[in-house]
């Protein structure tokens, strides 16, 4: 297989000194419940970060602000030194945002192939050819690029309706890592995969673009601890541990109030 270095395009111009992603004072209430509590949060470019947490912490509320697809109660979000915080989820691939969710947004009924088009074409603005006709041929071979990416090569021409779910998520990564982001925002990628496609994906994470910054949600430490190169631990909508993995690894708070809930 290719090595990172000829598989990823480099682009080290990107990496800035200002954060990638800056979270002020963030809070975020839906009625009477204030899922995010004050949170503040700064990413540097091309940093790797894993955000952990008991059900119900928040974590996926901070992601949706970050993402714009919620408009905070209070506090600010900078994307690369700007103020998005009211801008909407729409615009934000333009700053270099992409984003997963836990719950697949692929479309089942058409191919892996046509799937990573249609983020290609998202990401170029372009009227979407709805669909089935003939894809053009220099999109389909970028799509290709990108599926080999993620070792979907093989299923290329199957419906994503027909993937397993492991490869689900692998077509999803690659439907996010297809507009070449600047930072990606990944939510519970190895939710319900095998201990070998775990390693797949953590293989495929450390072969991003040493300058793509990577905010991670997930609850499978072994992933978590594998790819991060920082860890921020939130309970209860606010942060309760940040630091290296080994340090969150021994923070007795972490302990008594996320490891030992997860036994
Ligand atoms: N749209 C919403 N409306 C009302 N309450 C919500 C909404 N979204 C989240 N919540 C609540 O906010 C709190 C934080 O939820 P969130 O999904 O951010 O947590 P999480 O840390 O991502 O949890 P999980 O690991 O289970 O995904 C929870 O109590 C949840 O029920």
């Amino acid at each position: 297989m290719a090595t990172a270095h000829t598989t990823v395009p480099a682009r080290a111009e990107r990496a800035t000194a200002e954060p990638a992603v800056q979270v002020r004072s963030l809070v975020v209430a839906f009625g009477g419940l204030r899922a995010v509590k004050g949170v503040d949060l700064d990413v540097a470019s091309g940093e790797r970060l894993a955000i952990l947490g008991p059900n119900g912490a928040g974590k996926t509320t901070l992601f949706n602000v970050i993402a714009g697809d919620i408009t905070p109660t209070e506090g600010t979000v900078a994307i690369k030194g700007r103020d998005c915080t009211f801008l909407s989820s729409r615009h934000r691939p333009r700053l270099g945002l992409a984003r997963t969710y836990q719950k697949a947004r692929s479309f089942d009924g058409l191919t892996v192939r046509e799937n990573v088009c249609l983020a290609l074409a998202g990401h170029r603005r372009r009227q979407l050819p709805l669909w089935r006709g003939p894809v053009d041929r220099e999109l389909a071979d970028r799509a290709a690029k990108v599926a080999a990416r993620v070792w979907l090569t093989d299923r290329l021409d199957v419906a994503a309706g027909s993937l397993s779910h492991g490869e689900k998520r692998q077509l999803e990564v690659a439907m996010a890592i297809a507009t070449d982001p600047d930072v990606l925002l990944l939510d519970e990628p190895a939710s319900g995969l095998s201990r070998g496609e775990r390693e797949r994906l953590v293989e495929l994470l450390d072969e991003l673009a040493a300058d793509v910054t990577l905010l991670l949600i997930e609850h499978d430490m072994d992933v978590a601890f594998a790819v991060a190169q920082r860890v921020v631990v939130m309970a209860d909508g606010e942060v309760v541990a940040a630091g290296s993995p080994d340090q969150v690894r021994s923070d007795p708070t972490v302990h008594r109030i996320y490891l030992g809930v997860e036994g």
